[in-house]
């Protein structure tokens, strides 16, 4: 569903990640960690297109992120990690703005938003402007507003920051739904606890390079991934 080759990216002369390859199949969970500065965020802006990168390819259920930008965002939904939407707007005029762009299906749309948003705690403030959003709410809009055009790749930036831990419960069950309807996830977070339970698959990128990747199994071996993260990123 996701092949990252070769993928290199520099801000001016400072390559920021180097030769980075992985792949994230159909039905999987995958946790991307590594330390603040890593090289996560710049890899995911990447794959979603906001980026553009001087070396390999993105390849989105076998299309290019590069060449084909449209059919890879029709399939994809990106969540990123500071929750920045048209602030004048209401909650339902936001969801039904991104329901017209996929053009979901109206009586779909309609269940979608009543399932997600009441799952959310978040039917009752539809109506009110963003703008009077806490972050919390403005995380859980975007949530529902990437899960009612039914991507078949989810991408997220840290998406557990400053959801309560009902919400933070819920996405988990809605991120394992999505893939075993097929779907697959790619995501990033630091709380490794998430990754240890949630995840099919993890890797380590540290200073722009991966240093581990495998199921998490195999990464973890009879440790604890906070074990296996700190041994391999303390070293220089
Ligand atoms: N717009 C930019 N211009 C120049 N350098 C940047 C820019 N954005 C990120 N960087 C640098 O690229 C490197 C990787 O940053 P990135 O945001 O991808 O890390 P991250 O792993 O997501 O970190 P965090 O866990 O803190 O969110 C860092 O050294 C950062 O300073």
């Amino acid at each position: 569903m996701l092949e990252i080759k070769n993928f290199s990216k520099s801000y001016g002369d400072k390559k920021v990640v180097d030769n980075l390859n992985l792949s994230v199949e159909n039905g999987e969970i995958f946790g991307f960690i590594g330390h603040n500065g890593a090289g996560k965020t710049t890899t995911i802006k990447s794959i979603v297109g906001i980026l553009d990168f001087e070396a390999g390819d993105i390849l989105i259920d076998g299309k290019s992120i590069k060449n084909d930008e449209m059919a890879c965002k029709r399939i994809m939904a990106y969540i990123p990690d500071n929750p920045d939407i048209y602030e004048s707007l209401t909650g339902i005029r936001y969801l039904n703005f991104i329901g017209d762009i996929y053009k979901v299906d109206a009586r779909l749309r309609e269940t979608l938003i009543r399932q997600y948003a009441d799952a959310f705690e978040l039917t009752a403030n539809l109506g009110d402007v963003i703008a009077s959003y806490s972050h919390g709410m403005k995380q859980k809009l975007m949530i529902i507003s990437a899960l009612i055009h039914q991507p078949k790749l989810l991408i997220l930036d840290e998406p557990f920051v400053g959801l309560d831990p009902k919400a933070a419960h819920i996405l988990k069950q809605l991120m394992r739904e999505l893939c075993d309807q097929g779907g697959s996830i790619f995501f990033s977070t630091h709380v490794l606890e998430v990754v240890e339970k949630l995840c099919d698959h993890v890797a380590i990128i540290k200073n722009g390079s991966i240093i581990t990747e495998g199921s998490i199994d195999q990464v973890m071996g009879d440790q604890s991934l906070e074990e296996v993260f700190l041994e391999l990123t303390d070293h220089e």
